[in-house]
């Protein structure tokens, strides 16, 4: 039997929503970037087509220092009516000071591994959920929606393997708690094909497709590949960074999300839709590279940018 059903993915004539990851995932790991220059990316980002643009996190300054000004940025920028600007609450304090800078939505992260949800939010699973709940209460008080991630899908920095029933669990009580869509994450880009399709599959047991998401890390090179891997499975949703910037301070090593250029390129490729302008995409992490002195992480974009 053949991995994927490629008629089938290429028949499809369907939108595929890409969530950019770019200002929040991207930048949590660089240092002394401007507060004009993530408000810049942003609005370029919307000006390219994207809809959905995690812009920050409210989260501890003392853990994650980069993003300390995501008050700022949300203030800041100017937004674009359809666009929908997210923030990352790991608690209520989070929520409230996302609500006070007018984030349109809200996002929730746990994760499949004790050992990384210590190091990354310093509390257990369980006590995770624990304070997950008076936030989905106020959120669902304030209406605005919350996205959930479930970090270390496919395998954590600490432990290795993770057990598929595992994040099957905590998909379906992050679901159930009231989050709109769940955000599957490969932390530190460890998947293969095979492997992020029967994560998905047995996901799918628990939350129906069309709440999932996926979110790939590219360390290995590996995200277009399962993502191509996942597709005739029906999700739609993915998590991606323009210029492939980005990592967690949290899984040593780890590199960004796959570039948006990227799979927009593959997507447009198969006949799929985005909305997404790929010239201007690609002109935009370009303009972000050249702001950090870094190569584009996009071969797309870089491709572009050479003719
Ligand atoms: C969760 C905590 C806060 C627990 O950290 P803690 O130290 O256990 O929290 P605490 O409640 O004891 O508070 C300690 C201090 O932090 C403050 N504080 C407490 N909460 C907040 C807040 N929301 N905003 C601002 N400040 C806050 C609080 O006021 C206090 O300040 P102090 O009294 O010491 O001056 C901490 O562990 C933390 O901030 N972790 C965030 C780590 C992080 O951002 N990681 C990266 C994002 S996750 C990711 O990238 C993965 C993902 C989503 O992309 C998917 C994937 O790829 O897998």
């Amino acid at each position: 039997m053949s991995l994927v059903n490629l008629s089938q993915a290429a028949d499809a004539k369907d939108r595929v929503s890409i969530f950019e990851m770019g200002a929040r995932d991207g930048l949590q790991n660089e240092v002394a970037v401007p507060t004009a220059a993530k408000i810049a990316l942003i609005e370029s980002l919307a000006d390219a087509g994207l809809k959905r643009i995690e812009a920050g996190s409210f989260v501890s300054p003392k853990w994650v220092p980069q993003m300390a000004d995501s008050a700022d940025v949300l203030k800041q920028i100017q937004r674009q009516s359809g666009v929908v600007y997210s923030a990352l609450t790991p608690n209520v304090k989070g929520f409230e000071l996302a609500l006070d800078a007018k984030a349109s939505e809200v996002a929730i992260f746990g994760a499949a591994s004790q050992s990384f949800s210590q190091r990354n939010i310093n509390c257990s699973i369980e006590e995770s959920i624990e304070r997950f709940i008076p936030l989905m209460e106020l959120a669902k008080a304030h209406n605005i929606p919350v996205r959930g991630y479930v970090s270390c899908v496919l395998g954590c920095p600490y432990e290795g393997e993770i057990a598929v029933s595992e994040v099957a669990r905590v998909s379906e009580i992050l679901y159930k708690m009231g989050c709109y869509e769940i955000s599957l994450g490969d932390t530190i880009g460890i998947g293969t094909p095979q492997k992020a399709r029967r994560m998905l599959q047995t996901v799918t047991e628990r939350v129906p497709m069309d709440k999932l998401a996926l979110h790939f890390h590219d360390t290995y090179g590996q995200a277009l590949a399962n993502i191509l891997a996942c597709l005739d499975l029906g999700v739609r949703v993915f998590d991606s960074s323009v210029a492939g910037l980005g990592g967690c301070p949290y899984a040593k090593g780890a590199s960004g999300n796959l570039a948006t250029e990227d799979l927009v390129y593959m997507l447009h490729g198969m006949g799929l839709e985005t909305g997404i302008d790929l010239n201007k995409l690609a002109l935009a992490g370009q303009a972000i590279s050249t702001q950090l002195n870094r190569n584009n992480g996009s071969k797309v974009a870089t491709a572009l940018l050479a003719k």
